[in-house]
């Protein structure tokens, strides 16, 4: 099983050229036969796989997009014509068609990946509704020139067909041949897992029953269903079953949409019902995604706040610089990395919980004292950044030893105990423009991290400025008392 999911064949490679092209034929090849033996049952005969698969095919791997494989595809269409009809030169037209689906759709495709700067990502199943569009009316037009001379129809009736057919089928195959991939987790069956497909079942099988115009709307909620529970490819499929089971149940008459068959039901019963489900659909979609925007808001609230502290996380600090770049842009900065000294003797003497508790009311105080003035965020462990907006370097560093005293003369309080803190500070400062917001702040940063190692060095519990003058007088680092 494991040698399944991990195993790296592929049908096509970027380096197997002549087996390339030996695949691109033996597959038109099989799928024009299946076409023509469907075309064969009068119910199968609305469908013709041929262009879609093949439009997948090329879409899904780019380096196919050279004009040989789709001549070699075009080749494969005419000779089977040329062995199985007497189409002659009609045949030329009629797979040049053909063609003009698989390569507009696979243009269309090609390009929207290529938009695509991360990783490739499910294409757009809008854009995909709107591209089979296009290249089935450019297909019908030159299909249907193509189909006059062998059709008793004229030109528009042949236009209508084959503009359905290729539309239809495009829209039923592709969505699956785009997603289709090897499950990344082995699959478990379960019976709860079913219902939707049981939903699905159920509701075409209501069409039958009830028919009318109406009927054709019913299996959507269900299909819904399976979009919202199953995988991607999965949805695709049951929605290609359906979509395919339910035009050869209207075409074979299952499914009256003219005449309420077969317990004479009024028509208005099913144009209501069908309405009825229509209208439950799009609520049903907005539900779901509201639910994933509010996930999504969770989890990025997680990522920019720090859990513990409540202040900005690192990633989170970036995120308010760029997005609230009125706040700071072309603004005179001062960027000041705290340390809290000796902070490993608290989780030693008063233990880990402790610590915590501690570097959250430190947090807490930091930014109290701070106000509108900036932002606190945690960089790790026991350090902190405050970016504030100030005048010039003095009233910075004002603002530094503000900051600092304020934790030197805190008491913490932990069970019965205070405790009192002392910190470190590197500070710096720069005048910032909003496109370079990010690239300033590392380089303030990168100084005050220097400035930081100072005051350690220096005895810590004081501030050091970015030429290395002496904010305040040193002071002692005070030690915890009980
Ligand atoms: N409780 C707690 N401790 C943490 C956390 N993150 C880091 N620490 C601890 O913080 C301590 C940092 O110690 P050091 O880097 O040696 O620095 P220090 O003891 O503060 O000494 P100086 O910075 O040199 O003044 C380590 O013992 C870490 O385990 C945290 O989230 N919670």
């Amino acid at each position: 099983m494991r040698a399944f999911f991990s195993s790296p064949w592929r049908p096509f490679r970027e380096d197997t050229p002549l087996t390339n092209a030996v695949m691109i034929f033996v597959l038109t090849t099989l799928f024009y036969f299946l076409g023509a033996m469907m075309r064969l049952v009068e119910e199968l005969s609305l469908f013709w796989p041929l262009n879609a698969v093949m439009a997948g095919v090329f879409a899904r791997y780019a380096f196919l997009h050279r004009w040989h494989y789709y001549l070699i595809s075009y080749v494969a269409m005419l000779a089977y014509d040329a062995i199985t009809t007497t189409w002659g030169t009609a045949s030329l037209i009629i797979n040049f068609s053909n063609m003009v689906f698989i390569i507009t759709m696979a243009q269309f495709i090609g390009w929207e990946r290529s938009q695509m700067l991360k990783a490739p990502e499910p294409v757009n199943a809008l854009k995909l509704f709107s591209y089979c569009l296009v290249s089935a009316l450019l297909c019908a037009f030159f299909g249907a020139i193509g189909s006059v001379g062998i059709n008793d129809q004229g030109f528009w009736p042949l236009l209508a067909d084959w503009f359905g057919e290729q539309f239809s089928t495009g829209v039923l195959i592709l969505p699956g041949l785009l997603a289709m991939g090897r499950p990344r987790v082995p699959l478990h069956f379960a019976w709860r897992k079913t219902m939707p497909i049981v939903a699905v079942a159920v509701s075409v099988l209501a069409s039958v029953v009830i028919g009318g115009a109406g009927s054709l709307a019913f299996p959507l909620p269900a299909l819904i269903w399976c979009a919202v529970r199953y995988s991607l490819p999965l949805t695709s499929l049951v929605t290609l079953i359906t979509g395919g089971l339910e035009i050869i149940l209207v075409s074979s008459g299952k499914i009256n949409i003219f005449v309420s068959s077969p317990f004479d039901i009024p028509h208005m019963f099913s144009a209501r019902l069908g309405i009825a489900t229509m209208a439950i659909c799009p609520v049903i979609v907005s539900v779901s995604v509201e639910a994933i925007n509010r996930l999504i808001r969770q989890v990025s609230l997680r990522a920019d706040f720090d859990f513990l502290t409540r202040v900005y996380s690192r990633s989170g600090l970036y995120e308010a610089l760029n997005h609230d770049d009125n706040r700071f842009a072309d603004k005179h900065l001062s960027v000041m990395l705290m340390d809290i000294d000796y902070f490993k003797s608290i989780n030693d003497n008063y233990g880990h919980e402790c610590g915590d508790k501690v570097l959250a009311s430190f947090a807490q105080k930091v930014q109290q004292v701070l106000g509108e003035r900036g932002v606190v965020a945690r960089m790790g462990g026991e350090e902190f950044v405050v970016v504030a907006t100030t005048q010039d370097a003095k009233e910075g560093k004002q603002l530094a030893e503000l900051l600092r005293k304020s934790v030197e003369t805190h008491p913490f309080k932990w069970r019965q105990q205070t405790l009192h803190l002392t910190v470190s500070i590197g500070i710096s400062h720069g005048k910032t423009e909003a496109w370079q917001l990010t690239e300033m702040f590392n380089e303030l940063l990168a100084v005050s991290d220097e400035n930081l190692y100072r005051s350690k060095k220096r005895g810590r519990n004081c501030t050091t400025d970015g030429d290395n003058s002496v904010a305040a007088e040193h002071h002692a680092p005070v030690p915890m008392d009980n």
